[in-house]
């Protein structure tokens, strides 16, 4: 029966075929020939019009089994990058880290399709390469919070609130800058008090982003405020190149996280309850997520994510302004012009001193009024947060890269260093100089290409507390330059001329610095000029 059936299919073969050659086939045979033949095509057809195959080259130069390049893209990522970069001929090439597959793009080309591309996923970019986190969900519940984050976000920063926010931020400034001023004197440097701006601004910068985002218990509570801080700083202290590539797999690291997400967790949560239960009412992001019935969970959520988004950033750009004024004295020269030619336009009576004039500014002093100290904070950010923005295409189909015929297949992901532009000597000369008056000139290089500024994210993804950081920084530096007289220092209050490192570029993102660094302060006169 098997060998007529054989026979049958042989006979509908042209009497050239190869198979007539071998009158005795089996029929497993030939299936099994005609199923290698079919095979074989499909591989070779498909391996060449593979999205892979249509991405950028791959390079293999610090490649492992199993990790991929992992070891290095978590040690010396910002090293990394730039060799591949310069190796490949189109400066974009792919690499893996596990299985995942990765694309760095540094073209024009490879820079518009990240920040313009809206079908590029966002938060699975984010949570999987940056945060090292497994991810929370398929890729369509992960999108839908995040633009319901977003979403929250923006109700929270409207004008309107950020209008009521202002005093009390004035207020709690103020409250800190007594506080520095109230430090014992150093011995030999009577009239100077020292202070760590990693420490004292930070810790400053976290509690007016809580006013905007978390709960007025926390952030007038100094005690609960240092707890939540100090578990931020653990947390992102405690992550491992293990737990990148393997999420899975627990480490000490995972642990350690796992700890302190969920002491944070517990400290929120008994605030929410507490919110909750009792009689009192605040006008804070916490009673505006209470009252519109989100769920305990979606609170939480929210405050976690916020805080995360927002104080490790701001809270380095807050902490390195002044320091880097202190040693450019000649731009401290023009923010201190800038803040009495303000103080001048607004003072009232002869009585008035500086920091009086200053409280009775309105919200669009604070955002229009002081273009010499936003290009000073722009120019902070640009020179002291490094890292690398990620997407993956969770699309389904393949992304093109511009016109350059090559493609982001499915699954894959991008990613950017922002070193591409803002250590780029052609779009920001000299990069490792603190050169505010790139930003006050509108013929600067920086100028002539999209997304050459990204400090802020650029295209469809902006930042959405830019706001927010932007009047908080303002505020909290012409404060501190109203209030004091300060200069580079050590801890026992001498001066120094040493300026401190600026933060390694092979760096994630921004970090809290641990080195210390001092500002020897002292208060000013208010009635006199600066
Ligand atoms: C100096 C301070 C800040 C800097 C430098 C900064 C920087 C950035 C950057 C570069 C992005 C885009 C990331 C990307 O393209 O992958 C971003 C997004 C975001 N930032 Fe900020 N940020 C700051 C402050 C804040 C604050 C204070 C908050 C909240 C209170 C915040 C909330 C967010 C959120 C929610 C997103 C995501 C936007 C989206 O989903 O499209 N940021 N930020």
């Amino acid at each position: 029966m098997a060998t007529s059936i054989s026979y049958s299919v042989v006979g509908y073969l042209p009497s050239s075929s190869p198979l007539l050659v071998f009158p005795d086939l089996s029929r497993a045979s030939l299936i099994l020939f005609i199923v290698i033949l079919f095979t074989a095509l499909r591989h070779i057809l498909s391996s060449k019009f593979h999205p892979v195959r249509l991405a950028p080259s791959e390079w293999k130069a610090y490649h492992w089994p199993i990790l991929g390049s992992a070891l290095r893209f978590y040690s010396t990522r910002r090293d990394m990058i730039m060799e591949g970069t310069s190796v490949s001929h189109s400066g974009d090439f792919g690499f893996y880290i596990g299985k995942k597959h990765v694309i760095s793009v540094s073209s024009l080309a490879g820079r518009r399709t990240i920040y313009e591309n809206r079908s590029l996923n966002f938060p699975a970019g984010f949570v999987e390469l940056l945060a090292g986190i497994p991810s929370i969900g398929e890729p369509a519940k992960e999108q839908s919070w995040h633009r319901q984050f977003n979403k929250i976000m923006c109700q929270l920063t409207r004008k309107e609130v950020l209008v009521r926010r202002l005093p009390v931020w004035f207020q709690d400034i103020q409250a800190s800058y007594q506080e520095f001023a109230m430090q014992p004197p150093m011995t030999g440097f009577k009239s100077w008090r020292v202070m760590n701006p990693f420490d004292s601004l930070y810790l400053l910068v976290y509690k007016l982003t809580i006013r905007v985002v978390g709960s007025t218990d926390i952030a007038d509570d100094p005690e609960i405020l240092r707890r939540t801080l100090g578990i931020f700083d653990t947390f992102e202290k405690s992550s491992s190149v293990m737990g990148f590539v393997f999420p899975w797999l627990i480490t000490g690291s995972h642990i350690t996280r796992l700890v302190y997400g969920i002491r944070l967790y517990y400290l929120l949560a008994g605030n929410i309850t507490k919110r909750q239960t009792g009689q009192t009412r605040e006008d804070d992001a916490l009673q505006y997520l209470l009252d519109q019935g989100s769920p305990f969970e979606e609170v939480i959520k929210f405050q976690m994510c916020a805080l995360w988004a927002g104080v490790l950033t701001t809270g380095t750009v807050g902490s390195w302004a002044p320091v880097f004024l202190a040693s450019h004295p000649r731009w401290l020269a023009k923010c201190q012009e800038e803040i009495q030619a303000v103080v001048a336009k607004h003072r009232a009576s002869s009585t008035q001193g500086i920091n009086d004039v200053l409280g009775t500014l309105q919200f669009t002093n604070w955002e229009c009024d002081f273009p010499v100290m936003q290009a000073c904070l722009q120019e902070t950010l640009r020179m002291v947060i490094p890292g690398t923005v990620f997407r993956k295409n969770t699309s389904g189909a393949a992304i093109p890269i511009g016109s350059t015929g090559q493609v982001v297949p499915n699954g894959s992901f991008l990613a950017f260093l922002i070193d591409h532009v803002h250590m780029d000597p052609s779009f920001y000369p000299d990069p490792s100089k603190f050169d505010p008056g790139r930003y006050l000139d509108d013929a600067s290089p920086h100028t002539t290409e999209p997304h050459t500024f990204v400090g802020f994210g650029s295209g469809c993804h902006p930042c959405t507390g830019m706001k927010v950081a932007k009047l908080e920084l303002t505020m909290m530096v012409v404060l501190f330059i109203s209030s004091f007289q300060f200069e580079l220092s050590d801890r026992h209050g001498a001066p120094t001329s040493k300026n401190p490192p600026l933060p390694d570029r092979n760096n994630h993102k921004a970090k809290r610095d641990d080195k210390p660094c001092y500002l020897r302060i002292r208060l000013r006169d208010q009635m006199g000029c600066m």
